[in-house]
């Protein structure tokens, strides 16, 4: 049996003026696993992780880390935890050491300051005040103070957001090497090849709902592939063999630029190729392929827009109802 790290059951959080940020969504992440809560701003990623993290107390639902309610069996669950925060929120007068160090006292069983920092490739840099950092080293100091404590679940909240590509680079391979390590990670992003690039599985959260979960290849897999080309002077849409019965689910044509959709690309794909053959018809710009995150991702987005249009609630000025977030990590 899977060993549940994490286990959501039905969460809601609702803040103060009746905006519900999170509907009702469930889910589990395994020991080792690392999970990625996708979605675009605003669809309730934050909202859910602070919940996990035990920074808020769920409106409705439950949730479980390493079998403890975060919120109300905090000093169970802290000292194993790794927390990322959006903003890490240093003194920026403090250099990284003193501000390590001063989180290190602050967290049980701290591994030695000098090798976490060595850890995320700031070993040089621990005389440098925060205000000096560049955007990525703040980012991997944030990262460092989330390992500390030598965590067995780790937290990201948008790890990589404000970096450039070597930075976010370096820091998936760092994240890979926690996850190979046997650390549990539950990241956020909106970057889909971050959660290509990095997730065992995901969920796609779109307002406050899970609207698609599984693995990228099975979330993907949802989505229809593409064939398309443009068909040779003389020949007509209709002259191809008849699309149903190839396992094409919807096509257009622009101009001689003839798009298919499948969800039996292998199919579609033999017998349009085995009809050109026969035929003598030259395909040119013959495109196939399957979807890519990025069009599951939008495709999905778009069908749970149209099943629930919801009306926005006013929400100006509204804080949590069920309690303000504490300023602790
Ligand atoms: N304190 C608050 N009071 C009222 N609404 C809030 C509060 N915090 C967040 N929200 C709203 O809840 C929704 C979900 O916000 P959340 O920060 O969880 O989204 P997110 O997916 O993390 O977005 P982003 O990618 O922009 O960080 C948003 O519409 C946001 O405006």
């Amino acid at each position: 049996m899977t060993d549940q790290v994490i286990d959501v059951t039905d969460l809601r959080r609702s803040y103060t003026g009746g905006f519900e940020a999170v509907r009702g969504t469930s889910f589990t992440v395994g020991r080792g696993e690392l999970f990625a809560l996708l979605g675009t701003n605003g669809a309730g990623k934050t909202s859910t992780l602070e919940v996990l993290e035990g920074l808020a107390r769920p409106t409705g639902g439950t949730v479980r880390v390493l079998g403890h309610d975060p919120y109300r069996e905090r000093a169970a669950v802290r000292p194993r935890i790794g927390v990322m925060l959006q903003e890490g929120g240093f003194p920026s007068e403090l250099t990284v050491d003193e501000t390590a160090r001063m989180w290190a006292g602050c967290t049980s069983g701290a591994r030695p300051v000098a090798d976490v920092l060595r850890s995320v490739g700031l070993g040089g840099r621990g005389g440098v005040r925060v205000k000096q950092l560049s955007g990525g080293e703040k980012r991997r100091l944030d990262l460092a103070m989330a390992l500390l404590g030598d965590p067995e679940v780790l937290f990201l909240d948008e790890p990589t957001t404000g970096l450039d590509a070597e930075g976010r680079r370096e820091t998936w391979d760092l994240v890979r090497a926690l996850r190979d390590q046997g650390t549990t990670v539950l990241l956020t992003t909106h970057y889909l090849e971050e959660a290509e690039q990095l997730a065992d599985r995901l969920a796609i959260l779109h307002e406050g709902r899970i609207a698609a979960t599984g693995d990228v290849a099975g979330v993907v897999a949802s989505q229809p592939s593409r064939i398309s080309f443009e068909l040779p002077d003389g020949y007509f849409p209709g002259d191809l063999p008849p699309l149903a019965k190839i396992g094409v689910t919807g096509h257009d044509v622009q101009g001689r630029t003839v798009r298919l959709r499948t969800t039996e690309l292998q199919r579609a794909a033999t017998a349009l190729l085995t009809w050109a053959q026969h035929t003598g018809v030259e395909l040119r710009g013959l495109d196939v392929r399957a979807a890519s995150l990025e069009e599951a991702f939008l495709q999905i987005a778009k069908e749970a827009t149209r099943n629930d249009p919801r009306a926005e609630p006013a929400r100006a000025g509204s804080r949590p109802v069920t309690n303000e977030k504490e300023s602790v990590r």
